[in-house]
């Protein structure tokens, strides 16, 4: 009996490498792409217009106050690695109107061609205990994380799916794996970005269009030192069990796992651990990641768990899934 499952397993991963070539994506070229970054004035979303910029892409910076768009202009600007590359600002509130959204990325389209990346990074954090925040407060966030994402996304999408290749980056959170005290209002904003992107990607897969979604700790920006003020006792000892970040070295990692076509993206060992036991059932991009959902089920459920988790239709779509013919 032992020896069939053993060599049930052998088998599987046998099967898992040949099948291997087909699930993972050929790496995005960033010299001379068209990267846009939403949130890409300050923290988090500046150092990947920075990282992008120094690996030769072509930028468009989107957020709301233009004096904060021109002075990360300049200093993206003094990284450049040759005379040609550009970094293009465009004022607008990317949760309000579709619309608006929609003529920005034609607007940035015009001048620096198609979007070759999106990175969804506009986001704003909040936190306190559930009846102390603010009851407006609650759809606010849920427009800016939320919606601020799928309008610049569904703007995108089609071009993207026309050409065969792009990229969409989400910033999420490890707030979006795991809900903490304090961040009832934050929280479901970045789980609904992980959901979001899941079915995206199962969405866009055949057309050669890769979903990353990115789940960084706490990081020193601008944004953190705002979230800071307002911050209960509680969340800051639970969130100093995790480390702090620089923006560079968070932006670095979600840069490497978006060229890659890397679903999921994760910072440092807590990160992993958090992204491993977390994973459910999100689609995988290498082997190792495969393997390593369903070791991660089978240590909480019985065997026949997970066999379904590796051989579920589902699951099958999300290795297989290149071309549909409709
Ligand atoms: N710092 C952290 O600890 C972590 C942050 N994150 C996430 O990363 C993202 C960036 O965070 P961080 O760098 O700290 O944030 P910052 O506050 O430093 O920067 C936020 C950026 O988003 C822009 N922005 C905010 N709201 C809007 C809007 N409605 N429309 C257009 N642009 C907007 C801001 O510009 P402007 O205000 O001018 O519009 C700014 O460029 C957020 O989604 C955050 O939730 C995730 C995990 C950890
Ligand atoms: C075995 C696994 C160990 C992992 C321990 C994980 C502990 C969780 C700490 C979470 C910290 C909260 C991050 C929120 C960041 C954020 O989104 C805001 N700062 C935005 O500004």
């Amino acid at each position: 009996m032992l020896l069939l499952v053993a060599a049930f397993l052998v088998a599987f991963v046998l099967l898992l490498y040949m099948v291997s070539p087909l699930i993972s994506p050929k790496p995005l070229k960033l010299a001379g792409a068209h990267v846009v970054v939403t949130g890409g004035s300050s923290g988090i979303g500046k150092c990947i217009a920075i990282e992008c910029f120094k690996q030769g892409a072509f930028i468009t910076l989107v957020a709301r106050d233009e004096a904060k768009l021109v002075q990360a202009k300049k200093e993206i600007e003094k990284h450049s690695v040759n005379d040609k590359q550009v970094v293009l600002c465009i004022s607008v509130d990317v949760s309000k109107e579709y619309r608006q959204v929609e003529n920005v990325i034609k607007q940035a389209q015009e001048k620096l061609g198609p979007v070759d990346m999106l990175v969804n990074c506009a986001g704003t954090s909040l936190s306190g205990k559930f009846e102390e925040i603010e009851i407006d407060r609650f759809a606010r966030l849920m427009e800016v994380n939320y919606l601020g994402s799928v309008y610049p996304s569904r703007a995108v999408i089609s071009t993207m799916k026309e050409r065969r290749m792009g990229r969409i980056v989400f910033i999420s959170s490890q707030a979006g794996q795991l809900g903490l005290f304090g961040y009832t209002a934050y929280s479901p904003t970045k789980f609904a970005l992980r959901g979001l992107a899941e079915s995206l990607q199962m969405e866009v897969k055949p057309y050669n269009v890769y979903v990353t979604v990115a789940y960084p700790p706490d990081t020193d920006t601008p944004g953190f030192t705002e979230e800071n003020k307002s911050k209960p006792l509680e969340t800051k000892l639970i969130s100093e069990t995790s480390s702090l970040c620089q923006a560079d070295q968070v932006a670095r990692v979600i840069v490497k796992d978006a060229v890659q076509g890397n679903f999921n993206s994760s910072v440092g060992s807590d990160g992993y651990m958090l992204s491993s036991l977390t994973c459910g059932m999100s689609p995988v991009t290498t082997i190792t990641e495969g393997l390593q959902q369903v070791f991660q089920t089978a240590m909480k459920h019985e065997p026949a768990m997970y066999t379904i988790h590796l051989l579920h239709p589902t699951r099958m779509q999300t290795y297989y899934i290149r071309t549909i013919r409709l």
